[in-house]
């Protein structure tokens, strides 16, 4: 359903790739969260399924389309075969929650009988059946999220893209949100959800893909928001690589990323924070602090609609 090839991409020259060399398989009907640190790649990687850019290298595909291939005025259209939820709600303020949802069915031109069929099945759905007449000022944060989870659903997408939407929301919230998701996922619609929640992800114990700088660096299924995949030597191999630093090896939860973000602006230089095993790999590769200048520099976004 989602395939990329070796999909690079940086969002300047200076800057370090956003996603590097990323390949990855998502299958029709699967649930897939995405995992990492903040800057690792996950908004991105949404973004490019959404062809919001187009990557100067590697191939993106989805429901087997070159989305390089489709041409920006058809890319409205491409994107109605994908609905999106965002962890800030996105809804109009003005409406009510019958019309935000019917509003993403007219922009279609969808015919008044079908908004009147479909938009209380998927408010029904999403538990806000006699919530209809409010607006989103008169609503909790759960329930604006399930507003724009049934706009996002409205016309059957194939495919769901989630930008942690349980982030601005309570844990017994965030399971009901959860539980939503999960049904859409089941009625067939494929699911990719980036978050930091890790208690969400270790009780449902779906496919988890795990970006670090831009990198997959794991991607197992039934899995936790850490790996637990044991490091076992094999007779003969190449020594076991020394043991990483717990905070390199493990993707921030939404705990830890608080306590960063509180922790930001302390002056701490980006050479300065580098993860211990990068900058061994560094020292490695670049004894004389010889470090190529342009190793990606060139991967330029080439098309933002
Ligand atoms: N519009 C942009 N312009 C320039 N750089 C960007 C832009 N968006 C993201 N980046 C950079 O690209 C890298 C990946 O960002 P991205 O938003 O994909 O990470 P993320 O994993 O979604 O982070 P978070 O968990 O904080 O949302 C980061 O280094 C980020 O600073």
């Amino acid at each position: 359903m989602i395939r990329f090839e070796n999909v690079s991409i940086a969002y300047d020259r200076k800057s370090k790739p956003a996603l590097d060399d990323v390949s990855l398989d998502v299958d029709r009907g699967e649930f897939v969260f995405l995992v990492g640190s903040s800057g690792s790649g996950k908004s991105t990687l949404l973004r490019l399924v959404l062809r919001e850019y187009k990557t100067p290298h590697g191939q993106v595909y989805v429901a087997g389309q070159n989305v390089a291939n489709v041409p920006s005025w058809r890319v409205p259209k491409f994107r109605r075969g994908i609905g999106v939820v965002f962890q800030d709600f996105r809804l109009i303020q003005t409406k009510t929650v019958f019309a935000n949802v019917a509003y993403a069915m007219q922009v279609l031109g969808k015919s008044r009988a079908a908004i009147r069929t479909e938009v209380p099945r998927v408010l029904e759905l999403v538990g806000l059946a006699d919530k209809g007449h409010r607006k989103p000022t008169e609503l909790s944060g759960g329930e604006q999220q399930r507003v724009a989870i049934a706009r996002a659903i409205v016309n059957q997408p194939g495919i769901l893209l989630a930008d942690e939407p349980t982030g601005n929301l309570d844990p017994i919230t965030s399971a009901g949100i959860m539980d939503i998701l999960d049904k859409i996922n089941q009625n067939g619609t494929t699911v990719v959800m980036a978050t930091h929640d890790d208690d969400i992800v270790n009780s449902m114990r779906k496919r988890v893909i795990e970006l670090r700088h831009g990198k997959v660096v794991r991607d197992e299924h039934a899995a936790l928001y850490t790996s637990m995949i044991p490091v076992v030597p094999v007779a003969g191999a190449a020594p076991a690589p020394e043991p990483v630093k717990k905070d390199d090896a493990e993707p921030q939860t939404r705990r830890q990323r608080a306590v960063s973000a509180a922790a930001a602006g302390d002056g701490a230089s980006a050479a300065d924070s580098m993860p211990p095993r990068l900058e061994r790999r560094r020292e490695r590769e670049f004894p004389l602090g010889d470090e190529p200048k342009t190793s990606t520099a060139n991967i330029m976004i080439e098309d933002q609609l």
